[in-house]
């Protein structure tokens, strides 16, 4: 496809995305299938330049056109000259049409890129102005390294033909940086490591946040909310395939994907509980040394990698997110063993979704009480660097990580112990 092709597709997406506000992934697949003639090349151009465009939409003035906000990108952030640009929109039948004075002259805005009324849930979050540009810039591609199957050498040898390099915080994690604007970022699952089960891709933040469960080896461990299990797999292997993780999920079609993964990944030691199976978790009652509630929510932290879902956030999701909170964390307490440790997790850095649900839960369970996230994590886990950096990142009992503090995606971590 020529330029102008593409951008008139990209203007598609977009028109479509904000008419039925549907993942943007769903936007692009429903054009994709109607545009046959379109390569992987011009997939991932339409893709990068509508994600590229939703990062900034409020300062690229998306508000105003979607037309303004794709010329935008391709010269704010692609680095486009005007001419290349006023060539494609013009180049007539393929582009979307020739721009008029009042587009070519627009300029940025100074807008903050979320949502009006998420303004002041970030502002009570604290360092609101560098954490909405730090949310609203590409992210690179981290790879949590499977210590069952690989060691980092081996993992770092296999993974630099992508320009995998040690990532800063974790000990083994690998780090490819955010390719520059306007290239792709290189197919991590088509590499053989990968294929073997040596690496995951798997954000530093979300590693970390499953480092917090601390030495592990050898206990019982229940995955409340597993999902497809990214956090399940980081567990088995820091419990070295010992003990035993029970992964349970209430939507048993998250579920799905987890048995292949397991399998890949080497791990023995997880059960799978599926509600679809009538699988419950009542033997587990007061027996786990550790529950982890990696908990439904908004996903504010990962708005670098999913810029569509801050726009379709509303307001109505975000309290029904936390009444899910609140379900799933007493829901939890019941299966921690006195002395044992609930770990509440989020990949959210809003207060509404941490602080506050940690004390309404703790209103209600008094035996529990808030302990040190980053204190927990293995020693031997944490570059030197990161140690420090850590140990700086915890404040009101919560160990809050975001892109603009530790230049991972947004997580919320709260470790709590209850009472032996
Ligand atoms: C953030 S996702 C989990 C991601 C997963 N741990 C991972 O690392 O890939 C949250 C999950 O919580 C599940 N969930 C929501 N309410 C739940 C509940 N009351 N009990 C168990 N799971 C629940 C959702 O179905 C969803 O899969």
């Amino acid at each position: 496809m020529r330029d102008g092709g593409r951008i008139a597709a990209a203007k598609a997406v977009l028109d479509d995305f904000w008419s039925r506000r549907v993942p943007l992934k769903v936007a692009l697949a429903d054009w994709g299938r109607g545009a046959r003639y379109a390569g992987s090349k011009d997939r991932a151009f339409v893709s990068g330049l509508c994600l590229d465009a939703l990062r900034r939409w409020r300062s690229l003035r998306g508000e105003e056109s979607v037309r303004i906000a794709l010329r935008l990108t391709l010269e704010v952030e692609w680095g486009w000259t005007a001419e290349r640009v006023a060539a494609a929109f013009g180049d007539a039948p393929h582009g979307p049409g020739a721009l008029e004075d009042d587009e070519q002259a627009a300029v940025p805005l100074g807008m903050p890129d979320v949502p009006a009324w998420c303004l002041p849930l970030l502002e009570r979050a604290g360092n609101a102005a560098a954490e909405v540009a730090a949310l609203s810039a590409r992210a690179p591609v981290d790879l949590r390294v499977n210590t069952l199957k690989a060691t980092s050498e081996q993992a770092a040898k296999a993974c630099a033909t992508i320009g995998a390099q040690p990532a800063p915080i974790v000990a083994a994690a690998l780090r490819v940086p955010a390719p520059p604007a306007a290239e792709r970022a290189p197919a991590v699952t088509v590499i053989p490591a990968y294929g073997r089960g040596w690496v995951e891709v798997q954000d530093e933040g979300s590693q970390i946040a499953g480092l917090c469960a601390g030495q592990v080896a050898g206990a019982q461990v229940l995955d409340l909310c597993a999902g497809g299990g990214g956090k399940t797999l980081e567990l088995a292997a820091l419990m070295e395939n010992k003990g035993q993780i029970f992964a349970y999920d209430a939507d048993p079609r998250r579920l799905a994907p987890i048995h292949e993964r397991l399998r890949r990944a080497g791990v023995r030691n997880v059960q799978v509980r599926s509600p679809a199976a009538g699988e419950g978790l009542d033997d587990l009652e007061g027996r786990m040394d550790l529950v982890l509630v990696d908990a439904p929510c908004s996903g504010s932290g990962t708005w670098r990698r999913r810029p569509d879902t801050k726009w379709r956030l509303t307001e109505a999701q975000l309290a029904e997110r936390i009444a899910e909170q609140d379900q799933v964390l007493a829901q939890a307490a019941h299966y921690v063993k006195p002395g044992g440790v609930l770990l509440y997790v989020t990949c959210s850095v809003f207060r509404e979704e941490n602080d506050d649900r940690i004390d309404a839960f703790l209103a209600g369970y008094p035996a529990f009480e808030r302990e040190s996230a980053a204190a927990a994590i293995p020693a031997d886990k944490l570059t030197a660097a990161g140690r420090q950096r850590l140990s700086q990142l915890e404040s009101d009992g919560a160990l809050r990580l975001s892109p603009a503090n530790s230049g991972t995606d947004g997580f919320t971590i709260t470790r709590l112990r209850r009472a032996p």
